[in-house]
């Protein structure tokens, strides 16, 4: 397999880069490429962002590129504004996914509540939501209510395509559907909106419209008329929707709108959802971020000549440790960093990671399990690991050892790769978050034998089987040149990002991640000797839509069965979770 190196990506514009880099003129920072930092250019209007959090308030404790904790951040930003930024303004925003991910969020019921306290303690400026809050009522109803009409967020929680239905069944806007401020120092007039991805699997608590749909109601003309574009300088459209989007191209689709009405206007884009580092550029006004995942990035964007017709933009990856909150906040130390309030934010983290038990011990991995840095064949892939040793694992009433079983689960479910060490509590949610259930049909083998395949030769399929950034890395091979392969003594693996303005984004050089593509899904398979009629085809229930698809599509071309598969010949096997699978192999290792 041609090893592919993971960098990152260009970006899909709506017109050639070749012409951008005209007018970004030297837009390929001179960062420094030794191992010290590639400093910030601060700006008129400067922004931090932070987006798929997914619960990782607690820092990343076997990882010290991720070593600060939400306490921390809010220190950051706090002596950021402080010693950088002056007389001019800056903005702090969030794009959404604040659960799913880690125990701090997910080892509560319902999952968030405690995290939740944590992660509003920060005081962002624009926040919205991203589709882990509308999977389940519970979570929904938790962002609405903790969050979307929490006094502090007054105004400033936007969500421009998403609708809520209350308690008494009333539908109403899941927070502004716009917000027009001027910025404190400089007052700027700035106008902006907030868009979820188009995704249709909320629960019965929202509703979601696809952003160019919501963008054709009266609202938003009326927005136009009260501000046209003389009345603003900048334009913000932040929100849970990839700035890179091969498929959809969704952000682009809301770009065109946008510039019908405001053809002159500085569009800044912030986005998320793809869990990757991206920096797009749109047009010769225009812009867009995307900050990462899991708390292992802060983004940072500034604008120059905001009011002119050549603004300039600059964009840095802050790796989320204290070196570099130090660093760029300008204290010495980092024992200076330190605020009282992001102290006893810190300390509330420990105690809520005590009353949740998440340090307590399981069994110890003897060895790291990757999801893309080892090709799949590897014995180092988490994918093996899971296919080979833990799926066969699971028993229930249902098990038939005289049956072939067939065990399926989308690549998505796995989140973080499992690094050698103790498996904590917490480790089980970091890796294998979904409480899934366990759903299965008793199929032919000829059918069961070509489902994995056909579900992982479905284009379609790739935005929500598949792990977030793998959807992007897949893309890479299409993309221009990647940045140079970095393996330096001394340094510490991370991220080389390649976006619009070139390979030099993140500020630190790292030594580069290899990567390998991920399917959409994978599976174990039992084949007992001798023919059986039919097999156990096992799936989580998650996946059961695109389970069905396949068998139809498959038999639609094999006629192997004369009628068509629905959720009615789905059932219900039971049994553990591949978190709960995956402890008890860990467990069995300590006893060998
Ligand atoms: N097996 C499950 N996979 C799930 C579930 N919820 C989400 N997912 C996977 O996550 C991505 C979306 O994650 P995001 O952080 O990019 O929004 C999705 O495409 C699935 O692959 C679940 O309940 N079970
Ligand atoms: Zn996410
Ligand atoms: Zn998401």
């Amino acid at each position: 397999m041609l090893t592919a190196f993971w960098l990152s990506i260009a970006v899909v514009s709506a017109i050639p880069i070749g012409k951008f880099q005209a007018v970004f003129n030297g837009a390929e920072e001179k960062g420094h490429d030794e191992g010290n930092f590639r400093d910030l250019k601060v700006g008129e209007l400067n922004f931090l962002h932070t987006t798929d959090t997914h619960g990782w308030l607690g820092s990343h404790l076997t990882q010290a590129n991720y070593g600060a904790d939400w306490g921390d951040f809010i220190s950051f930003t706090t002596k950021f504004k402080e010693r950088r930024i002056g007389s001019n303004d800056l903005l702090l925003i969030d794009t959404g996914d604040k659960h799913d991910g880690n125990g701090i969020s997910d080892a509560t019921v319902p999952n968030g509540i405690r995290s939740t306290e944590i992660f509003n303690e920060q005081d962002y400026d624009l926040l919205t939501l991203g589709n882990h809050e509308l999977y389940t009522e519970d979570n929904t109803i938790l962002e609405y209510y903790s969050t979307v009409v929490n006094d502090k967020f007054k105004g400033k929680y936007v969500a421009s395509n998403v609708e809520f239905v209350t308690n008494e069944s009333e539908i109403v806007p899941f927070g502004s559907k716009y917000r027009f401020f001027q910025t404190s120092n400089l007052r700027y007039n700035i106008l902006a909106f907030s868009f979820l991805f188009n995704f249709q699997r909320a629960n019965s608590r929202a509703i979601v419209t696809p952003a160019a749909e919501e963008l054709q109601k009266d609202w938003f003309q009326e927005v136009v008329n009260s501000y046209p574009e003389e009345k603003v300088d900048v334009i913000i459209v932040f929100g849970h929707m990839p700035i890179t989007d091969p498929e959809e191209h969704e952000i682009n689709k809301v770009h065109a709108i946008l510039r019908t009405y405001y053809p002159n206007s500085v569009i800044q884009y912030f986005g998320g959802h793809s869990h990757i580092r991206d920096f797009a550029i749109f047009d010769e006004l225009s812009t867009g971020l995307q900050s990462g995942r899991f708390a292992e990035t802060v983004g940072f964007l500034s604008i120059d000549n905001v009011r002119s017709e050549a603004p300039r933009f600059s964009r840095r990856y802050i790796d989320f440790n204290k070196d570099s909150f130090a660093h760029h906040s300008g204290v010495n130390f980092k024992k200076d960093l330190r605020t009282e309030r992001g102290a006893n934010v810190s300390s509330k983290i420990g105690e809520i990671r005590e009353e949740l038990n998440l340090t307590s011990v399981v069994g110890y991995v003897p060895r790291s399990y990757y999801m893309d840095s080892k090709p799949l064949t590897s014995k180092k892939n988490i994918y093996n690991l899971l296919t080979t040793n833990v799926l066969p694992l699971l028993k229930s009433k249902k098990t038939n050892s005289s049956k072939s079983r067939f065990i399926l689960i989308n690549t998505g479910s796995i989140r973080y790769d499992l690094y050698e060490g103790e498996f904590t509590k917490d480790t089980e949610y970091i890796v294998s978050p979904f409480s899934n259930d366990w759903n299965f049909v008793e199929i032919p083998l000829a059918l069961a034998e070509d489902v994995a395949a056909y579900l992982n030769n479905g284009a379609i399929l790739m935005t929500s089987m598949g792990p977030p950034e793998s959807r992007m890395k897949a893309e890479l091979p299409k993309r221009r040149d990647s940045c140079p392969f970095i393996h330096t003594p001394g340094f510490t693996k991370g991220y080389t990002t390649l976006d619009d303005f070139g390979c030099k984004g993140d500020d630190k050089v790292h030594n580069s991640e290899l990567y390998f593509p991920v399917p959409n899904v994978v599976q174990s398979v039992e084949l007992q000797a001798g023919w059986s009629e039919s097999v156990h085809f096992v799936f989580y229930s998650f996946i059961q839509p695109y389970v069905i698809n396949a068998l139809n599509a498959l038999n639609e071309e094999k006629k192997v069965v004369t009628y068509k598969f629905s959720d009615a010949d789905c059932m219900k096997y039971g049994g553990k979770s591949t978190g709960e699978l995956l402890k008890d192999y860990i467990r069995s290792l300590d006893k060998s």
